[in-house]
């Protein structure tokens, strides 16, 4: 028999995963002059090319997991991996030259330049100038930036999102197999952080690296994770599993708690986005002069403006900082612009907004004509306020059946209710 010596082609579409897989065993951390273990003890495996989101409630120990897996934070027992690496036992500065790490605001040397800023690591390890300049290049391209009108700003001259990408890069810079990443987008606006969201699911499909992301947020978690870790207290792991799985099976109560009611699913499909009060918009059509339309939309309290045709539907919506970037608002149109009309379900809402990888849509007439916005935090706000409804009215209705003595203040309920247990019982 004989060997074969093809390597298997991969698939088209395949990408070639450059992340390593990361393993926990029996990692415990004690703060100094602490009693409870801030992580009990974790074993955890996470597979090499995933994206794994850690949600939980505060002080679960998401945080301090994440930095044992780089050291900022030293197990006080245990054993943590990448690859076959055993990494409590590297030297910590070289282990985070190989362990990239983005924090809230991007964490940038504030007087070093952004192509500054993304060679740090590279230098340090000694790559000629030609190979940092060329990576930086890529890197400022990769999370859509251009590279001729940003390498050489320095962070305070750009936008909080836009940091945060050269925060992306700079952790990408020396082609490390892991990114941890806490709470990277919790600092923009909802927006931005769409945005940037949608930005590291890009780069992830073409760097395939190990990447670990610590997030309050479990919308956020579904989106970016393809595992959703949720923590309890002590790092105690509640459910470890795609985020579809989660949300069809809760591992436990905990779990079905901090992910909320399923109920919620339910009402989405029988509300409409009429009954959902609508955000108003300002309004702005191609020519105006940039100056008037922002002092408009600022003193209505708003940051983005829609722009619109002769007939009122909607063709972009850029923000303040975008419309002040020109003189006169631009005929530029977005293709993918979210917008439901006011006869839509909410189901449908929240389809466009995630279609369009959006936190927000556009609410139109039945002409296509711009009417309002709607955010899911507005769309999920109606929805809370459905089921506390709905669970008055179960808890009401079984207080009130339950209850031994007949309350008098509520006779006629308490009639219907015995006339419908008659009428059940003569059935
Ligand atoms: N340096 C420290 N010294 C003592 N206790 C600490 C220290 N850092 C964190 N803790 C405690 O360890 C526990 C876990 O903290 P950690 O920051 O990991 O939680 P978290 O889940 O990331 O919280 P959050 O969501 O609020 O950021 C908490 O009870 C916290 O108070």
């Amino acid at each position: 028999m004989t060997e074969s010596t093809t390597t298997p082609a991969a698939a088209p579409g395949d990408r070639t995963v450059t992340g390593a897989p990361i393993r926990l065993e029996g990692v415990v951390k004690k703060y100094r002059g602490t009693t409870k273990p801030a992580v009990k003890k974790l074993d955890l495996e996470i597979d090499a090319g995933d994206i794994v989101a850690f949600v939980g409630p505060s002080g679960c120990g998401k945080t301090t997991t994440l930095k044992m897996i780089n050291r900022l934070i030293e197990p006080t027992e245990g054993k943590v991996f990448i690859g076959d690496r055993d990494v409590t036992n590297e030297d910590p500065d070289k282990l985070r030259q190989s362990v990239g790490y983005v924090i809230q605001s991007g964490g940038l040397f504030p007087h070093w330049s952004v192509r500054k800023n993304i060679g740090a690591i590279p230098r340090v390890l000694g790559w000629d100038k030609k190979k940092i300049a060329d990576r930086t290049d890529y890197l400022l391209d990769l999370v859509g930036l251009d590279a001729a009108a940003f390498a050489d700003r320095l962070p305070k001259d750009m936008s909080g999102g836009q940091q945060q990408r050269v925060g992306v890069a700079r952790a990408l810079a020396a082609d490390p197999p892991v990114l941890l990443m806490d709470e990277p987008f919790s600092a923009v606006d909802p927006i931005t952080r769409v945005r940037l969201q949608d930005s590291l699911i890009a780069i992830q499909h073409e760097v395939a690296k190990t990447i670990v992301i610590v997030t309050h947020d479990f919308e956020e978690a579904t989106k970016l994770g393809d595992k959703v870790l949720i923590f309890s207290e002590g790092g105690q792991i509640e459910q470890y599993a795609t985020p579809e799985e989660i949300l069809a099976n809760p591992a436990n109560a905990f779990v079905e708690e901090f992910i909320g009611s399923g109920a919620t699913l339910a009402h989405l499909t029988l509300s409409r986005v009429k009954d959902v009060e609508h955000d108003e918009v300002t309004t702005a059509t191609v020519g105006e002069s940039s100056k008037e339309v922002a002092g408009r939309a600022r003193a209505a309290g708003h940051t983005w403006i829609v722009v619109v045709d002769e007939h009122g539907r909607p063709r972009a919506w850029p923000s303040l900082r975008e419309v002040e970037s020109q003189d006169r608002i631009t005929d530029y149109i977005d293709s993918r612009l979210p917008t439901v009309a006011t006869s839509s379900t909410l189901n449908d809402a929240l389809d466009s907004m995630l279609a369009a990888s959006q936190g927000g849509t556009l609410v139109t007439d039945g002409r296509g004509r711009v009417v309002g916005s709607l955010t899911i935090a507005s769309v999920m706000s109606v929805i809370r306020g459905q089921l506390a409804d709905a669970r008055d009215d179960v808890a009401s209705y079984e207080s009130h059946h339950h209850g031994d003595q007949q309350d008098a203040s509520l006779p006629a309920f308490s009639e219907s209710a015995q006339t419908a247990e008659s009428e059940a019982s003569r059935s």
